[in-house]
């Protein structure tokens, strides 16, 4: 379903993957863990096609549509939460005014606040960051760092969406320091001297 073999990427002639390859279906929740500047968010972005791999290939169905938190997600800051995720999912024609209002809901967010996101917190702004990788229907979800700035509750919160999606036959790949916990990974990997490798 997506299939990653044997990435390589160097940024100035600096190595940073040598090989990340893995194999993962549908209905799966995968953990890609390692230390700052180890290459996570390079994965994701050669996935999510940002950049290209110097060698190596990414596959995956024609159905799948690939929603991404990466980095800092750039948002219009004058604007509120709600204007941003339509925005960005009218660019796809596919914006569900309900589904989003319910999605920030759920998360604490409130849809009908004037709020800008200039004004929004950290974990506010993640949280929006969430929402537009999984508002439109998405199916193979890329999340790097989602829980920075998210208190005790809206972990919680974190963990029962993951697992709905998980229950919705959707990919979540979720690129993180340390492990969630609540959270049960199908794969397990550690990238690590640009190569990732299986762990357990
Ligand atoms: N466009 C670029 N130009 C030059 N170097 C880059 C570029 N993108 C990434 N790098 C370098 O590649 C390395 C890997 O970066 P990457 O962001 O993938 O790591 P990461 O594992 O996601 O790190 P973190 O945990 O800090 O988010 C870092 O040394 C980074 O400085």
């Amino acid at each position: 379903m997506l299939k990653v073999a044997h990435l390589q990427k160097s940024f100035n002639h600096k190595v940073v993957l040598e090989d990340a390859s893995f194999d993962v279906q549908l209905g799966q929740v995968i953990h890609i863990s390692g230390e700052n500047g180890s290459g996570k968010s390079t994965i994701f972005k050669i996935i999510a096609k940002i950049i290209k791999p110097d060698a190596g290939q990414v596959q995956m169905t024609e159905d799948s549509v690939i929603g991404a938190l990466i980095e800092n997600p750039g948002f219009l800051e004058f604007e509120s939460g709600l204007t941003n995720l339509k925005f960005l999912a009218q660019l796809n024609k596919r914006y569900d005014e309900n589904k989003v209002k319910q999605l920030m809901t759920d998360f604490g967010l409130n849809p009908n606040s004037n709020r800008s996101v200039a004004k929004y917190s950290l974990g506010m702004r993640q949280k929006l960051g969430i929402i537009q990788a999984i508002m439109e229907e998405q199916n193979i979800i890329l999340l790097d760092e989602p829980t920075r700035g998210l208190d005790q509750e809206s972990l919680a919160h974190f963990v029962q969406l993951v697992n709905q999606l998980r229950s919705d036959n959707k990919l979540v790949v979720i690129a993180s320091h340390d492990f969630q916990a609540g959270l049960k990974y199908d794969f397990k990997y550690r990238l690590k001297d640009g190569v990732l490798r299986s762990e357990d």
